[in-house]
């Protein structure tokens, strides 16, 4: 091992270090925290991964431009050299897709009447599918999926499907696909050499190749028509949409030498919208609603916040957050102690440097343990218990910001989707819960605990509950 790197697992050159162990990669990591402190690495096939267990010290990290860059994966690329859109990419162009993609998330998103009215629109459409199954046990609907995404469709190109239209379904259906089946990148991104190792065909397979290809595409031959037809219909003076934004931004830009805009890059901006905006918002649903029904006083006293504010059957609009500090409360809590996105998403060094008071060669791969830093005693009282009030003050006013919390990450990648996210959980939560309580089966209890199987996701163990209708 090169000498000045951080502690930690080094192992064998093309396989790096391989545990001997049946122990989740979670709780090895908090072992070599307690080994090596919050700075340690694991080469992992050919990667060398630095993982970041302290959130002052991620916080530093992902501030400086140096530690900026995604790493140079095909988990990220999917098959695009250099990674286009916003999510993967680097310099100039994710520079200027992140100004861009603000903008619009600004100009079309938080607070907008017209996107509130969509959420509103798509919790009632939601809140019929939980009516359908009141009363039975059964998974929360996969309809939220659905409403989620037809927020973002709404916000990129003006427009929402029925809930039933099989275009809709596919898309959905799709993207399910597309991330069961790009678990398969791991091959290449660790281990690389395989691709040399194999006939072509037999690499092509294990990684899945066709299958993504073809999903991809699917993906796209729908953006480029979309893009079209927006190109078709624009009017300078009225855009209506993210699409519309970002044509006009090309036209405005199209002799300026530093541009980066395109019809491929404009679609993969949008494919990264729907990826990072869409599970991320569904799940945090289901965590809480578990939560919920775990905690019978917790839901008892959101329900009497709900019915203070919201006379019934009227719907939540930005106005009422403030007077909702018990439900943001919740939010938070159940954001810190599900940890959905468990490793943030990774970094790259794009150059060689230092952190911690350790080597850092360009390339490395830096994770921040998300779930160690949201249960960390340093920063949490007792770490363990559910404790929603935690983010309240003596006055009962929600206190939103904390050291320790980082499920929307920190620094110059932070999500850019936390406010559009934050409003769509108010408004389904205010609108299903002002009508339903939510309860395990009789005779269990909710599994809280999360499926640590993932590296992306922490992703609900718990499968039915029952919904019923409030008197
Ligand atoms: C509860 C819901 C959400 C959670 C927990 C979440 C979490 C995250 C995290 C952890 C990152 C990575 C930060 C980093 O690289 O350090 C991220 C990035 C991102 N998120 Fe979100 N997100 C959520 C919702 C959304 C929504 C609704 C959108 C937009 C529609 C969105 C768009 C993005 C984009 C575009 C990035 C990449 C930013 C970049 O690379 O510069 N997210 N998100």
């Amino acid at each position: 091992k090169p000498p000045g790197l951080p502690p930690g697992r080094w192992g064998l050159p093309l396989v790096g270090y391989i545990p001997l162990t049946r122990k989740s990669l979670e709780d090895q990591i908090q072992d070599l925290q307690k080994q090596h402190g919050d700075i340690f690495l694991w080469r992992m096939g050919t990667q060398v991964m630095v993982f970041l267990n302290d959130y002052k010290l991620v916080k530093e990290a992902f501030s400086r431009p140096e530690f900026t860059d995604r790493p140079d994966w095909e988990t990220f690329k999917i098959f695009e050299d250099p990674a286009v859109g916003i999510g993967s990419s680097n310099g100039l162009l994710w520079h200027n897709n992140r100004r861009f993609t603000l903008r619009q998330l600004r100009d079309l998103g938080m607070g907008k009447s017209k996107l509130v009215e969509t959420i509103q629109h798509q919790a009632l459409e939601f809140r019929k599918s939980i009516a359908k199954q009141a009363g039975k046990a059964a998974p929360i609907p996969h309809d939220l999926h659905v409403a989620v995404v037809n927020v973002i469709w709404q916000m990129v190109a003006s427009k929402q499907f029925d809930a039933e239209d099989p275009r809709l379904k596919k898309f959905v259906k799709l993207m399910r696909d597309f991330l069961v089946a790009s678990n398969r990148f791991a091959f290449k991104d660790f281990l690389p050499w395989l691709e040399y190792l194999m006939p072509a065909f037999l690499f092509k397979i294990l990684i899945k190749h066709a299958e993504i290809v073809a999903i991809k595409e699917s993906f796209f031959t729908y953006f480029f028509e979309e893009i079209e037809h927006h190109r078709a219909t624009l009017d300078p003076d009225n855009p209506r949409d993210l699409m519309d934004g970002y044509l006009l931004e090309m036209e405005e830009r199209k002799d300026d030498p530093e541009t980066t805009c395109s019809d491929q890059d404009l679609a993969f901006l949008v494919f990264d919208l729907f990826f990072a905006g869409s599970e991320t918002t569904t799940n945090t649903f289901n965590w809480v609603s578990g939560y919920l029904a775990g905690y019978p006083n917790v839901q008892q006293k959101l329900h009497a916040e709900i019915d203070a504010v919201l006379p019934k059957g009227v719907l939540a609009t930005l106005a009422d957050k403030p007077k909702m500090p018990y439900l943001e409360a919740i939010v938070n809590e159940v954001m810190r102690l599900s940890s959905l996105v468990n490793f943030g998403v990774q970094h790259a060094a794009s150059t060689n440097t230092e952190l911690g008071g350790y080597t850092i060669p360009k390339g490395t791969i830096l994770s921040s343990s998300v779930f160690a830093i949201q249960s960390d005693s340093r920063y949490w009282d007792q770490p363990e218990k559910f404790m929603p009030e935690r983010w309240l003050d003596e006055a009962g006013k929600f206190v939103s910001k904390k050291e320790g919390f980082l499920p929307f990450g920190v620094g110059k990648r932070a999500c850019p989707g936390e406010s559009l996210a934050r409003m769509e959980l108010f408004i389904f939560l205010t609108t299903i819960y002002q009508n339903f309580s939510i309860a395990p089966p009789p005779g269990t209890t909710v599994d809280l605990t999360p499926d640590t199987s993932g590296f992306f996701f922490h992703l609900p163990k718990f499968n039915d509950l029952i919904f019923t209708a409030r008197q």
